[in-house]
């Protein structure tokens, strides 16, 4: 019987019909508007975010039913609803969103970012879930009183997705999404009443928080009712799609951002390189950790050649493009738009463009563009390298696993490989993220192999070998790191 991921995303809610042998035997997507009410402000409708879920399960659900559900969605977005009407608050505020930067600054600046990465694993920066709380209760008229009455429900976009396919019976998250909130303490796997009160977010708001192979109820919108058996946060579940289950094992997602998370098992590794630690995922109570290097550009600077320069009409141009460059010239993209995240995580940080000369054109662009996307891995797999060899933990590493839209892209592929000096693994499917879901409900439901079983039958579809000599490469990230400090430099 038939398996359904829920992948609710940034841009789309996207819904995946898995048969038993994790084969696609249906797709649905649909996009949703993003709403941009001030600069740096970014939200999302929860109606939206469950319309489209609904209408997306539904039609994949016509060619077939489901004996269970996995959930997989952006994570650290959040909503708040009325317990009672199901109604959120307000709209959800999105990930990306900066408008809590000067509360995060304020905390720093008050002496707190290093009790609160002890307990999270994560950095005092606008991203995370707890400040966007403190602001929805702060702002929305009655909300917090509401709030300490008992009223009122939190979650991340899963959470919100459970209550409603439950229709209210179901208040309850994983793992993986409580560890983005910034609410939640990594070491001791609770909710830390000492950060609810540093962010003033009431405890009874907070859902409760299950592995991710776990019971969140069933479904009755569909007919026959529907367990769902397996959440997590979008990236984590992208590091179980592509069987990233051995410490030292890397996957990188390249999407509109690029998500790199590295398996440290069961050791924390607190990052010396500003790399976030988080939950990989928690299987029957028991915690994996990872490393995380969140780069907040990577497809999104093809959408700038297309959208902002004009100079394609389609992503899958750029390879051609790039191909007639002049290899005598070295022009580099620092595609900063919306500040720079890990390992440099400023904000205020501009994108720029280097080593123009009379004869740079579309061409240069395209290459720099694509390139850009190898040089920030590069950055990440550097801060991992250096953490995890202070931690003194055994690895296995060397090998990149890379999914999401860009890594289509064979140009960039290759350049990554060529500027990490490591081998790059693309798998025939790039929907890792939903066959993460997928596994982690047939599992649950006995459908599915364990661990082992579900590692084994993850395929290559190609390998990138670096080809670039050495002196080359050095050369090349040595031009990139001083490109990133002077576009910082220039504010
Ligand atoms: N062949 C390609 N070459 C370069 N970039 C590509 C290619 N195909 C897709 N992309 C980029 O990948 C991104 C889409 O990937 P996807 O995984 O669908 O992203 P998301 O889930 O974040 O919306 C877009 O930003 C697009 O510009
Ligand atoms: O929805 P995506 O694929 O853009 O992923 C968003 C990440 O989960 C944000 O941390």
């Amino acid at each position: 019987m038939p398996i359904l991921a829920i992948d609710q995303g940034t841009t789309s809610s996207r819904a995946i019909l898995f048969d038993a042998d994790l084969k696609v035997l249906a797709t649905a997507q649909q996009e949703f508007p993003q709403h941009f009410p001030s600069s740096g402000w970014v939200e999302h409708d929860a109606g939206d975010l469950w319309q489209t879920t609904l209408a997306t399960c539904r039609e994949v659900l016509e060619q077939g039913s489901a004996e269970a559900i996995g959930i997989t969605n952006q994570r650290e977005t959040l909503v708040i609803w009325d317990r009672e009407t199901g109604e959120p608050i307000h709209r959800a505020i999105v990930w990306q969103d900066r408008r809590t930067a000067d509360l995060c600054e304020d905390l720093r600046a008050g002496g707190h970012e290093a009790e609160v990465t002890e307990r999270t694993g994560l950095l005092l920066d606008p991203y995370f879930s707890a400040t966007k709380a403190k602001w929805l209760l702060d702002r929305v008229p009655g909300a917090r009183d509401k709030a300490e009455a008992g009223k009122l429900a939190l979650g991340t976009v899963d959470c919100f997705l459970i209550w409603r396919l439950t229709e209210g019976r179901v208040h309850a998250t994983d793992a993986t999404n409580a560890a983005r909130t910034m609410l939640y303490n990594i070491g001791t796997g609770a909710w830390d009443e000492e950060l609810c009160r540093l962010f003033e977010v009431p405890m009874a708001l907070l859902p409760e928080v299950r592995d991710c192979n776990a019971e969140f109820g069933e479904t009755r919108l569909f007919g026959a009712p529907i367990p769902i058996l397996g959440v997590a946060g979008d990236q984590q579940a992208a590091t179980i799609g592509q069987a990233c289950f051995r410490p030292g094992m890397m996957k990188s997602t390249y999407g509109t951002g690029c998500f790199a998370l590295m398996n440290t098992g069961e050791t924390r590794v607190a990052s010396e390189n500003r790399l976030l630690t988080t939950i990989a995922y928690r299987l029957d109570g028991q915690v994996t950790y990872a490393l995380e290097g969140s780069i907040f550009i990577a497809g999104a600077v093809v959408q700038w050649l297309r959208d902002g320069l004009g100079i394609i009409e389609r992503a899958d141009q750029t390879q051609a493009l790039a191909e007639k460059a002049d290899p005598e010239q070295r022009v580099i993209i620092v595609p900063a738009f919306t500040g720079l995240g890990a390992p440099y995580w400023r904000p205020e940080a501009r994108g720029a463009v280097f080593g123009l000369t009379r004869n740079s054109g579309p061409a240069e662009f395209a290459r720099a563009a694509l390139e850009s996307v190898a040089f920030q891995t590069r950055d990440l797999a550097e801060a991992m390298r250096g953490d995890w060899a202070a931690s003194g933990v055994e690895a296995e590493v060397g090998v990149l696993r890379v999914d999401g839209g860009m890594s289509a892209s064979d140009y960039t592929m290759q350049a990554l490989a060529d500027i990490l000096g490591a081998p790059v693994d693309r798998p025939p499917v790039l929907e890792t993220t939903a066959l993460g879901a997928a596994w982690l409900a047939g599992h649950k439901a006995g459908l599915l192999p364990g661990v082992e079983g579900f590692a084994a039958r993850w395929a290559l579809e190609r390998r990138f070998e670096p080809e670039m000599n050495n002196a080359a490469r050095e050369a090349r990230y040595d031009a990139w790191r001083r490109a990133v400090a002077a576009a910082i430099a220039a504010g």
